[in-house]
Order: C-alpha cells, then sequence, then structure tokens
C-alpha cells in the first residue's frame, strides 16, 4: 500500500429512498505523500462531499478512506490530523492573528516559546511577518485567507484539505495568491486536496488535477498531461475545449493546416485560441474564416469566427486589431489550443 492518501470506491449519499442524492460515486483517488491533487468540476459535482468524506464531516455510504494504508474511516475528525481550509477562512474574531495561527499548537507550561517561533515562521510563509498581534477584523480577504493557510499548517498536519480556498477574493489577487499558495504547499512539503471549480487556480497549484462531474472521477493527471490529452469529450468540455470534429473534411484549409497537429486518428478538440488571427495576410492562401463578433477578455482580442470545415470557434488576435462583422480574415492554428480525444469520444 502507497504512502499517504487513499480513497477507495468511495460513495456519498444525501437523505433515503427515493430521494437520496447519491454526490459521490465509487470514486478511487491516491494522493502520494508530497504531493498537492486537485479536484476539479463544475458546481454540485460532488467535490465537497468528497473532501468533506476524506474529513470525516460526512460519512461514507460505501468504500473506504485510509492514510498509509490504515483506515480513518471510524476515525474522528479532529484525531485523522488533516488540516483543513475553507473558502471564508473561518477566522476567530475574538482573537488576534497570532493566536489564530497558534490555535491549533500545543499549550500549557514551557509550550509558549516554540509556539510563538512557530506562528512566526508561518507568518514569514504566507507573507506577513510581524503581524502576530493584528485584530483579524482589520484583515484584507487575502490577509484573512494567509492567515487560514498559517493557522491550518501551524500543526503539521499530514494532509492538509482546501475546500475552494481562494473562491471569495476577485481576480486578480485570486491569480497571484495561487501562485503563493503553491510555493507554500512545495516549502512545506505539504500533501494536499484542493477543491476547486476554477481551471486556472487547479492547473497552478496541483501536481495532478482529479476531475470529477456527477459524481464520478473522469480522469486524474498532470496539468499539462491533462490539457493535451483529455481523456473524452466531457472532460475536453469542462477544461474549456469548444468545438469537436469527428470525420474531418481534407478540402477544408483549415482542417488542413490542423490535420498537420494530428498525430493520430481520433476526435479533435479545439480550445479558445486554436486558430489566431494573421493580419493582413492573403485569405486565400490558407485557413481562413469570416468574423461573427469580436470582444476583448482580459486585454486580449478574441473573435468568433466560422470557419468552413470546422465550424464556430473563438480565434485570438493582436490587441489592438479590429475587424468587422463579416470580414474573411486569415488564421493560423496554435498547436497548444488542440487536443486529439481517442475515437468516438
Ligand atoms: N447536506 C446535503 N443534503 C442534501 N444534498 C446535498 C447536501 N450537500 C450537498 N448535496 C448535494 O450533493 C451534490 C454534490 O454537492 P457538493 O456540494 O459536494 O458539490 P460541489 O461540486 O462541491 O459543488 P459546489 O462547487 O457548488 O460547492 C449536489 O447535488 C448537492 O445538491
Amino acid at each position: 500500500m502507497s504512502d499517504g492518501l487513499q480513497v477507495h470506491d468511495v460513495v456519498v449519499r444525501y437523505g433515503t429512498g427515493p430521494d437520496a442524492v447519491t454526490a459521490v460515486d465509487h470514486v478511487d483517488l491516491d494522493v502520494p505523500a508530497g504531493e498537492v491533487v486537485a479536484l476539479l468540476g463544475p458546481s454540485g459535482c460532488g467535490k465537497s462531499s468528497l473532501l468533506r468524506a476524506v474529513a470525516g464531516l460526512e460519512p461514507v455510504a460505501a468504500g473506504d478512506v485510509a492514510w498509509d494504508g490504515v483506515s480513518v474511516a471510524r476515525t474522528p475528525v479532529h484525531r485523522r490530523g488533516f488540516g483543513l481550509m475553507f473558502q471564508d477562512g473561518q477566522l476567530f474574531g475574538h482573537l488576534d492573528v497570532g493566536a489564530n495561527v497558534a490555535y491549533g499548537l500545543p499549550r500549557g507550561r514551557g509550550a509558549r516559546p516554540a509556539r510563538d517561533a512557530r506562528v512566526a515562521q508561518l507568518l514569514d510563509l504566507v507573507g506577513l511577518p510581524g503581524l502576530q498581534r493584528r485584530d483579524v477584523a482589520t484583515l484584507s480577504g487575502g490577509q484573512r485567507q494567509r492567515v487560514a493557510l498559517a493557522r491550518a499548517l501551524a500543526p503539521r498536519p499530514r494532509l492538509l484539505l482546501l475546500d475552494e480556498p481562494l473562491s471569495a477574493l476577485d481576480r486578480t489577487l485570486r491569480e497571484r495568491l495561487a501562485l503563493d499558495l503553491r510555493d507554500v504547499l512545495v516549502a512545506t512539503g505539504t500533501t494536499a486536496l484542493l477543491v476547486t471549480h476554477d481551471q486556472d487556480e487547479a492547473f497552478a497549484v496541483a501536481d495532478r488535477i482529479a476531475v470529477m462531474d456527477a459524481g464520478r472521477l473522469l480522469q486524474v493527471a498532470a496539468p499539462a498531461q491533462l490539457w493535451a490529452r483529455p481523456a473524452d469529450r466531457r472532460t475536453a468540455q469542462l477544461l474549456g475545449y469548444e468545438a469537436f470534429l469527428g470525420a474531418l473534411d481534407a478540402d477544408a484549409p483549415a482542417v488542413r493546416a490542423l490535420a498537420a497537429h494530428v498525430p493520430h486518428p481520433g476526435v479533435v478538440a479545439l480550445a479558445a485560441g486554436a486558430f489566431v488571427v494573421v493580419p493582413d495576410q492573403d485569405t486565400t492562401a490558407g485557413p481562413a474564416g469570416d468574423v461573427h463578433v469580436q470582444r476583448s477578455r482580459r486585454g486580449r482580442t478574441e473573435v468568433v469566427v466560422d470557419v468552413p470545415g470546422v465550424g464556430r470557434v473563438t480565434a485570438l488576435a493582436p490587441s489592438a486589431w479590429s475587424a468587422a462583422p463579416g470580414t474573411r480574415v486569415a488564421l493560423r492554428v496554435d498547436p497548444a489550443g488542440v487536443a486529439v480525444l481517442p475515437a468516438g469520444s
């Protein structure tokens, strides 16, 4: 049996009889010691239920949760040695920052110096050095989550469970904190299971991503491998692939350009950006499409184009570029936005 967390054939069910909801449907997942795994999936797919079952906050209707091969199914939450961090941090308002971080550390005679040292070390690690005496009510949302992370890590949990830890923050802060979170988890060698619906967050934080849908795991893989080789169409859709080509129309120039990047037969999946607009290029010489609508998103120009042989897809364009609807534009393929799914997907 491997080191770390083993989730074996776990079922989580709410209610009984005809109204029962199966939130987690026979899931197997290992998180080896030292690894960070993200559970990624749409709202309601069962991510939190699985995390809560691992924590012991939700009973398993079937299957087992084990650590280093030893079942913890009958071990109460506080005896599992797992740390928890939630979306809203859940800091204690009546305690200052230092006391919040120290909360899970040993108390009593003689423990104080070690506790203070550990709190200082953790606050340094999460980028809040010297903030021990601050009232938590005066912290920003991002600072609160940093304190919550320090508090969860302070007792050196053998597994850290994070439920949407950054979702309450705005996008810019979330992106920065996701990178910081990864750094902190790696620096502390923490084994972690992170629930998120945000693909960017999963890709930024995790060593491996487990894609979940309707209570089941669809695929577990390292981020780059997941992006390049989604297991099936649903997984690809959840990752943001927007168009799927089964039979390739070899007469279409865009399809010929795509075929150069297709290493084996299968369904070709295209993400936004699989095509890139090439301004001022002859539209009869290679792949081209007709502009449907154009929009600006996070400083980039996205153009929805109708591409013969392919269909309607989102292409990227240079930021200052623009074209009226109906304009035919030349395109090139960016292989980073193209994946090939198994035939029949
Ligand atoms: N306490 C509960 N009682 C009944 N049904 C529940 C309960 N908690 C969750 N569910 C149901 O179980 C399913 C999975 O919910 P869960 O919260 O695990 O999903 P999730 O992927 O974490 O969603 P979100 O990202 O929206 O939090 C949903 O259909 C949900 O309505």
